[in-house]
Parts: structure tokens; sequence; C-alpha cells
């Protein structure tokens, strides 16, 4: 297991919590006080990680929302990177950006995500291969998170494309826990919102972490997600949320109670940790 994976275990069982909170902080949804702010996403998130860190294991900013408002919406998000690493350095770090090109592209986004932006992993999708992905890969100090199933209603439209017998998401769920993760650095995204399937992923990929999109805003239920996809040990999952708390009159609440909604799932079915 790698370092990261490592953290993000030691960070789960020291606050009981497998929570991750989605930084996607909209401009137009921000409220009022910090539209006005000088550093309006900043400034938000900022309030946002100290409502939430006590119930976070992991932090997820969607790059999308930074990069919509051009450099000033990367230089908050670099300083919201530089917030996270100075006063919270133990919570795992996600890039949400679902990249992937051919590897010298990628050695770009390699130097961007991981080196210039600070970030422990990354989302990127499968599409271009385990070779292209290499300059990722080797990244032994950091952490791979590979599109499997993803949360959406059209999800299917090719993960459900059947090769030698097997849908298009089993295929990867294989081939990614048991040829790309040689470090113990790789993860896999499955969506909340597919329970039966991550079923069928956890048993082809025992001891693999998945980042668990689409509770909260995209219905999907933490129970059914717990049922389905906790490991032998009582984790391997990263439940994320993102409008649901982070809009929400009472973000730390609202964290809470997704916490808690996990751990009474747990509890449930009899895992100690
Ligand atoms: O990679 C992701 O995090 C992701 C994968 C997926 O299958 N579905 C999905 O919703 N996401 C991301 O997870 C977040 C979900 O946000 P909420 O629906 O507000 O909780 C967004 O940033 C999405 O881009």
């Amino acid at each position: 297991m790698n370092t990261i994976l490592q953290k993000y275990n030691r960070r789960a069982d020291a606050i009981r919590s497998l929570l991750c909170v989605g930084l996607d902080s909209e401009f137009s949804r921000l409220p009022a006080r910090f539209q006005a702010a000088k550093h309006p996403q900043f400034e938000f998130n900022q309030w946002i990680i100290e409502q939430t860190h006590a119930y976070a294991s992991s932090f997820k900013p969607n790059m999308a929302f930074y990069e919509a408002r051009g450099t000033q919406g990367l230089a908050e998000l670099q300083l919201t990177m530089q917030y996270l690493r100075e006063e919270h350095p133990e919570i795992v770090t996600i890039c949400d950006a679902k990249r992937a090109d051919i590897g010298n592209t990628n050695r770009g986004y390699v130097e961007s995500i991981f080196d210039q932006f600070g970030f422990d992993s990354i989302t990127l999708h499968p599409y271009l291969g385990k070779e292209a992905l290499a300059p990722f890969l080797e990244r032994s100090d950091k952490a791979c998170i590979i599109l499997c199933r993803t949360s959406n209603a059209g999800a299917g439209e090719f993960q459900d494309l059947e090769t030698n017998g097997k849908p298009l998401w089993q295929v990867v769920a294989e081939r990614v826990s048991q040829e790309w993760d040689r470090d113990g650095n790789c993860m896999l995204v499955v969506g909340a919102t597919y329970p039966d399937e991550m079923r069928r992923i956890r048993a082809v990929a025992p001891q693999t972490t998945f980042l668990v999109p689409g509770v909260g805003a995209q219905g999907g239920d933490v129970a059914a997600v717990v049922s389905a996809g906790l490991d032998a040990e009582g984790r391997g999952l990263m439940i994320s949320s993102s409008r649901d708390i982070i809009f929400s009159e009472d973000p730390a609440a609202s964290a809470r109670a997704v916490r808690d909604a996990i751990n009474a799932a747990k509890e449930g079915i009899h895992v100690s940790r």
C-alpha cells in the first residue's frame, strides 16, 4: 500500500469517517458575503474546511469550478491547497479533473496537479490505456483514481458494453486492480447510484479503495453503498458529497450527518472499525 492510501486509512481510523467533502465551489452559488470577498472561492473554501474538517478524511475540489474563473479561480485553488497543506496536512486531497492524454502530454498534467498544486491524487479516465497513463502511474508517492462505473444516468452508454462476456466497467476494475496497481497507488471511481455494480466490483477488486460520488444531490443511498462496497477491513470507501454539504444552511451539521449515516450503516453490518 502506498503512502497516500496509508494516509487515508490513518485519517479514516483517527476520526472514524469515510467522508470526502467535495469543494465544488461554483461562484454563482456562493453566499453573497463570499461573492463580495477579495478571494471568493478561497475564502468560502477556508470556511467550509473549518466547518467540516472534523468529519472529513478527504477533500475533493473539482477543477471545473476554478477553471471557470480563469486565472483568478486557479489562483484561489492554489491558495486552497496551500491552506490545506499548512492547516490540515493529514487530510487526503483529491483533484477531480478526470484527465488523461497521450503520455507526453500527461507529463504536463502530472507536473501541474501533483507538483504545482500539490494534490495527493487525481481522477483519471482509462480510455487511452496504461501505456499513456504511465507518467501518472509511475508516481508511487501519489494516487491515481480511475473512472470505472460513473454515477451519471447515462453511465452505461459505453461502460455497459460487453467485451468477452463482461461489461466494460468490470474489465476496467479487473485490469486496474490486478495489472495497473503495482505500487498500491490506484483507486477506482464507483458511483453511489449503482450499488449492484459496486458489489460486483468489490468482488473482483477486494482490496481496492473506491471513490464514491453520488450520495446527496444525486440521490445515492449511503446504506446501500456501505453494504455493497466496504472492504474486509471496514474501509475501502471515500464517500463523497459536494453540493448537499457545502451549499447547505449548516455545512458542519450536514457533513456530520453523512459521517453518522456511514457509521450507522457500518455498525449495521457488524464491522468493528
Ligand atoms: O470523479 C468524480 O468525483 C465523479 C465521478 C462520477 O462518476 N460522478 C460524479 O459526480 N463525480 C464528481 O463528484 C461530484 C459530485 O457532486 P455532488 O453531486 O454535488 O455531490 C462532482 O464534482 C462530480 O464531478
